[in-house]
């Protein structure tokens, strides 16, 4: 059952997230030439994001931060994970792609800074490891921050890790996926939960959490009409994952998967996707709080 009841930590954690942490995580990450999972590019910004999270993570032994080798392929996911204090077996996981594409052609000297699709996904989770790591929090379960390699050509990394976990039988009590989080397209709503591949159950705690935290932004949902992002590859394998995104399918981002997918195209504001950081955090701690 999902409980909210861990306001006392969540609500301080809240204010603790910053506009211009997210906004320079999607300059950093659009400034690569590309990052689409087979180029020297790709494999860079895996690395540097490695790298990154590393630094973040120094100090902290319970937390260990790896790469997920892919076979087929060189750009290598890259895992953060805090392990639990009291449930270390129970995983609660947010996702984001870190590649990048303008499409089939994609080659070594494309042009593809993928701002919204999805360098906002991944710059939106990192503030939430951001804000729980400057805080010193300690989940009871173990949360891991996953950036997928090869999203835009079927899903691949994302498969690859829900396979794994589900041969070794770890439990994944809930996924959230991040991808595209920053273009307004609509200013009506400012999260859409995308209802098909997903779980109906999580989906009501997640509205439930932005009406207890969030109250001041409107909540809507729409279907996407096939496995359009990570989430799929959770939900294929039985998991709880949860899609909140950017806008409605009728006014999704028309630039993405082009060289127009640029953080101007957003106004070079991130308030966007600042709301789904904090949902994203609201998610984190209530799951991860939580042990039997
Ligand atoms: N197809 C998805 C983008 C996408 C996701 C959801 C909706 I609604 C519209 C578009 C993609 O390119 N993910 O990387
Ligand atoms: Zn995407
Ligand atoms: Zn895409």
């Amino acid at each position: 059952s999902y409980a909210i009841d861990n306001q006392s930590t969540v609500t301080p954690l809240l204010t603790q997230v910053q506009e211009s942490q997210v906004l320079s995580t999607i300059q950093k990450l659009s400034d690569y030439q590309n990052r689409f999972y087979k180029t020297s590019h790709g494999t860079a910004a895996s690395n540097d994001l490695f790298n990154t999270w590393k630094q973040m993570a120094a100090g902290r032994t319970d937390i260990t931060v790896s790469q997920f080798a892919h076979k087929k392929w060189p750009q290598k996911s890259v895992i953060l994970s805090i392990k639990g204090t009291h449930a270390p077996d129970e995983i609660v996981v947010i996702g984001g792609h870190l590649d990048s594409t303008v499409g089939f052609l994609t080659g070594e000297n494309s042009r593809a800074p993928g701002a919204d699709d999805d360098a906002s996904g991944i710059a939106s989770l990192q503030e939430v490891m951001r804000v729980l790591l400057a805080s010193n929090y300690k989940p009871k379960r173990t949360l891991q921050f996953m950036g997928y390699a090869a999203e835009e050509v079927g899903l691949l990394g994302s498969d690859a890790i829900a396979a794994k976990y589900k041969k070794q039988g770890k439990k994944v009590v809930g996924v959230m996926q991040l991808d595209m989080t920053n273009y307004q397209g609509q200013p009506t709503s400012d999260i859409t939960l995308i209802t098909d591949y997903t779980n109906a159950a999580q989906n009501n705690f997640v509205k439930a959490l932005a009406t207890a935290y969030l109250p001041e932004l409107t909540v809507t949902q729409d279907a996407c009409g096939y496995a359009c992002s990570d989430h799929a590859s959770w939900t294929k394998r039985g998991y709880a994952a949860s899609f909140p995104f950017e806008s409605s399918l009728a006014a999704d981002n028309k630039l993405i998967h082009t060289p127009n997918d640029t953080l101007a195209k957003s106004n070079n504001s991130a308030a966007h996707a600042v709301k789904f950081a904090k949902l994203g955090l609201t998610f984190a701690v209530e799951l991860a709080s939580d042990a039997p």
